[in-house]
């Protein structure tokens, strides 16, 4: 998956979704760790666009109980319609050992299949400070591909200095992905694209919304197709 411009992903636990999906998405993002059976959903997948697979841990947010966890996702990258694989920030760095070095492996082996890595955070209390957003940003974006960082805000100031640490990274020359959770953070997923943003996460339908303040697909895709337009 190349992330040298925005990928807009229809994020679901469903992949019988994508049919639903392909107009307005670049890919599909599969939530493995809310999906029933998801080496079987993935064996029968057919779908026409690429996947980023999450298997997203209980201590990120999560429903992936650890055992296991890291090694569903080496399972799933090794299939070829999975471009990109999804990996915390706290699994690589975390003080774990044996989750670090299983992270690491994952790392590895999602490179030996071609598979490109977003090294996530994720904070569902609050947008930390402006020197600490920018740290989480340079610490995921070395770890990576991409380093992806969605963060709470509560109010206006918690938004901008989001979008500052997007743009400050993205002229720093690193590749990252940035939303914030939460209603007064709902705007910054139309927005954070145009201060170098790379990934974009909409459920298809907003009943199945993975995260708190997305927009629906249709909805997120006409925003940053429209903002990106010179005479919108
Ligand atoms: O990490 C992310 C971003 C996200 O939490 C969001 O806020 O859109 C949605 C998740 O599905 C995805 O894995």
């Amino acid at each position: 998956m190349d992330f040298d411009r925005f990928v807009l992903t229809a994020s679901t636990a469903d992949l019988s979704a994508e049919p639903a999906a392909r107009d307005h998405a670049d890919a599909v993002e599969f939530r493995m760790d809310l999906a029933d059976d998801p080496l079987a959903a993935l064996d029968a997948y057919d779908g026409e666009l690429p996947l980023l697979v999450t298997n997203r841990a209980v201590w990120e947010g999560g429903d992936a109980p650890e055992e296991g966890r890291l090694a569903t996702l080496e399972t799933a990258v090794e299939h070829d319609a999975v471009e990109a694989v999804d990996v915390e920030l706290r699994a690589l760095t975390g003080t774990a050992e044996t989750t670090a070095r299983d992270a690491a492996a994952l790392r590895e082996h999602a490179r030996d299949h071609d598979a490109a890595v977003v090294v996530s955070v994720h904070d569902f209390e609050r947008t930390p400070p402006a020197s600490e957003l920018r740290e989480l940003l340079v610490d995921a974006a070395r770890e990576g591909d991409v380093g992806k960082l969605a963060v709470t805000a509560t109010d206006r100031a918690d938004t901008l200095a989001l979008l500052s640490a997007t743009y400050e990274a993205t002229a720093a020359g690193e590749t990252v992905a940035t939303m914030a959770m939460g209603e007064p953070g709902r705007h910054t997923r139309a927005v954070a694209p145009l201060y170098g943003s790379r990934i974009g996460y909409a459920p298809v339908d907003p009943a199945d919304a993975t995260a708190p303040g997305q927009y629906d697909l249709a909805t997120l895709a006409h925003l940053v197709e429209r903002l990106d337009t010179p005479e919108a």
